[in-house]
């Protein structure tokens, strides 16, 4: 599995060109993105990255890539993230790893984003894998009654439970929130969901990616597959 997720981190690493800015996604499978471009950059390469995480600002900086942030800079020409699933039409499921947050404010800044993943990602609907919903702790109850709600109005349901760290403390985001995983199973209209999460207060952002991702490198058994979505970003 780790060798077809440096696979596809190896395919999405053909498209960067010399002087791009790029988003750099987290998890496993863009860690091998990051690696793969420390060693052309150390071959000569000159790009610049905005990091999506703490782990892999670090990483980044292991590999000797150069950092900047979107402050510095007001575009990114491409990000290269993982993904937890991916449908058909582009729509995502991220978070496992706690970074939606910065990943969603990455991606949109960027003018392309490439996900890339082993084919066990992409799946004919989400939902399979729970949704995180980055939570503020304050209020919690009323935010969970609230997430309920927004299911129900969407024609899903399932449990949810609050992200524990491996130590058994609750898992803090690298913005200081909390994660709650939503055990949907199957997400009927994704867009309708994204929308009703992002109206209720307490939550921060959610692991739904609607109309960001431009293309996916799926690796496999038998190769790999890239997919282009027809859709201009936003759609
Ligand atoms: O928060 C983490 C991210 O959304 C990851 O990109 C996602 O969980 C996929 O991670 P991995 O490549 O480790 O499966």
């Amino acid at each position: 599995m780790d060798q077809l997720k440096r696979q596809a981190a190896a395919r999405a690493l053909e498209e960067v060109r010399e002087g791009m800015q790029l988003g750099l996604g987290t998890g496993s499978t863009a860690k091998h993105f990051v690696e793969l471009l420390g060693e052309r950059v150390a071959a000569g390469l000159k790009v610049i990255g905005v990091p999506t995480s703490e782990a892999t600002r670090l990483d980044a900086i292991r590999c000797g890539v150069k950092l900047t942030t979107l402050d510095e800079i007001d575009h990114l020409d491409m990000t290269v993230d993982g993904a937890d699933e991916i449908d058909p039409d582009f729509n995502l499921i991220k978070g496992g790893g706690g970074a939606l947050l910065r990943e969603k404010i990455v991606a949109a800044a960027s003018d392309r984003m490439i996900v890339i993943a082993d084919d066990s990602k992409w799946v004919p609907t989400l939902g399979k894998f729970p949704l995180p919903i980055e939570v503020i702790p304050f209020g919690l109850g009323a935010t969970r009654r609230a997430i309920e709600k927004a299911f129900a109005a969407c024609g899903v349901s399932g449990q949810m439970a609050v992200r524990k760290a491996k130590d058994g403390h609750v898992f803090v985001t690298d913005g200081g929130h909390w994660i709650v995983d939503a055990q949907l199973g199957r997400i009927v209209d994704p867009p309708s969901l994204a929308k009703a999460l992002s109206a209720i207060p307490g939550v921060v952002e959610h692991g739904l990616f609607i109309g960001l991702a431009s293309s996916a490198v799926l690796a496999g058994g038998e190769g790999i597959r890239v997919i282009e979505r027809r859709k201009p970003k936003g759609d």
